[in-house]
């Protein structure tokens, strides 16, 4: 393997994973660090963690493990995933994480770029835009988990080290790859850099060419695999038929209008906070639903930002975010066990409750659904996967994915 992903959610492992495979990567993408090698002839492996929202401890001590996984597999690059809206947790994972993987990997700069233009995100001036909007006015500051309030990510990250924090500016991005190499500090840093374009990001990619470790979001591994000699390709599929079901704990403006969308066209059945943390509803009843259903029914979690402000004052906001997963994973469990071949997740900490749920270790990336989120299928079963980001997709998301999983569109 050539280059390492570690990602620190599962919606963002199979987006950059999609990334490379996209840019001419034989790709995988591993839930968790695995306990053996890989399989030869990969090129890329993306580790998916679940550290987006854990202690800062346990986020490092998963990313230290992860890198060490990778380096044995013969990664001569590591990239850290995180979100392209930057999610961190007022703690701040992603501070740690980086210092934690330079003095593993002996990095003295580490370019940091969530941006990922075809989704809208863009980095200028330092700071982060979700389309025409700042962030932390993009619907991103009433996250559940991860409330983003601040768009100027110099002053997110130099909250989360004690590394220096510099920029290199859209302007300077704009000269090529020799410039961006030429505007790095001669200290090591941490270093925020603009892109606005995927030209931006190809160009970042050229300069990275040699660096051990970089961050960023999907965009940020555009251009790396042609330092490898790789050629753009579309993933192949394999179609994948039989009972479908969509699960949704994603709270996203995105994700909501898919809800809604869906709602009017197929059977849905939503769950509350409320009901899942008086046990009124269980895995068990919802799966005998489901399983009752005609069609691709949905089950939904979804609810706007004053609704989840009333759960997590009610019931706190890890204790009432997990327990809504926990359901999940054993739906989803239930479901795979009783036939359903086809799952529709949306959210990124859903996502991983319910890959974990599965018991899904490996997963092999298809073609794309929409930016961002590639058609998934579990190693050794007839199982086919997406996993939406809470923000990604349009309106027809779910039917178009349950359709691309048949071979359709
Ligand atoms: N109705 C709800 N009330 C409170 N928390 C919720 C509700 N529905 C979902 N959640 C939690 O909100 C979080 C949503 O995060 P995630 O799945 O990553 O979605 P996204 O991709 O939109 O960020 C999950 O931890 C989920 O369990
Ligand atoms: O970079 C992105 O936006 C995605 O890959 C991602 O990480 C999304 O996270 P969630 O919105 O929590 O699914």
């Amino acid at each position: 393997m050539q280059i390492g992903i570690i990602a620190d959610d599962f919606t963002g492992a199979s987006d950059i994973a999609l990334t490379l495979a996209e840019a001419g990567f034989r790709v995988a993408q591993f839930n968790g660090v695995p306990d053996t090698a890989a399989e030869p002839g990969l090129q890329a492996g993306v580790v998916a963690l679940k550290s987006r929202t854990a202690p800062v401890d346990q986020a490092v001590a998963e990313s230290l493990a992860a890198c060490d996984w990778l380096l044995a597999q013969g990664c001569g690059q590591i990239v850290s995933k995180v979100c392209s809206t930057f999610d961190s947790t007022p703690q701040g994972n992603i501070g740690p994480v980086l210092e934690a993987l330079a003095g593993r990997l002996g990095a003295r700069h580490i370019m940091v770029c969530p941006a990922f233009p075809e989704n809208g995100r863009s980095v200028y001036q330092g700071h982060l835009f979700v389309g025409d909007r700042l962030l932390n006015e993009s619907g991103m500051q009433d996250h559940p988990l991860t409330p983003m309030t601040d768009a100027d990510l110099r002053r997110v990250l130099a909250a989360q080290t004690r590394w220096p924090v510099a920029h290199v500016p859209a302007q300077v991005v704009a000269r090529g790859s020799d410039a961006i190499l030429a505007a790095l500090p001669e200290t090591p840093a941490m270093v925020i850099v603009d892109a606005i374009r995927d030209a931006d990001l190809f160009t970042i990619g050229t300069a990275a060419r040699d660096q051990v470790l970089l961050c960023g979001g999907s965009g940020i591994a555009l251009g790396l695999p042609a330092n490898h000699g790789a050629v753009r390709a579309e993933p192949s599929w394999d179609p994948v038929s039989g009972p479908g079901v969509v699960l949704s704990g994603s709270c996203s403006r995105a994700t909501r209008a898919q809800v809604a969308r869906f709602r009017e066209r197929h059977p849905s059945i939503e769950v509350s906070a409320q009901a899942v943390m008086n046990g009124s509803v269980t895995a068990e009843k919802l799966a005998d639903w489901v399983l009752g259903q005609a069609g691709v029914p949905l089950v939904y979690s979804s609810a706007d930002p004053q609704a989840v402000l009333d759960a997590q004052q009610a019931f706190g906001r890890e204790a009432s975010a997990h327990a809504i997963e926990m359901l999940f994973a054993r739906l989803a469990c239930i479901l795979a066990e009783n036939g359903v071949s086809r799952i529709v997740v949306a959210g990124g900490e859903t996502s991983g409750a319910v890959v974990s749920g599965l018991g899904a270790r490996v997963l092999y990336i298809g073609r794309r659904i929409a930016p961002g989120v590639p058609l998934v299928h579990v190693q050794g079963r007839q199982l086919a996967l997406a996993l939406k980001s809470g923000n990604f997709g349009d309106e027809q998301f779910f039917e178009t994915a349950l359709a691309a999983m048949e071979g359709g569109r």
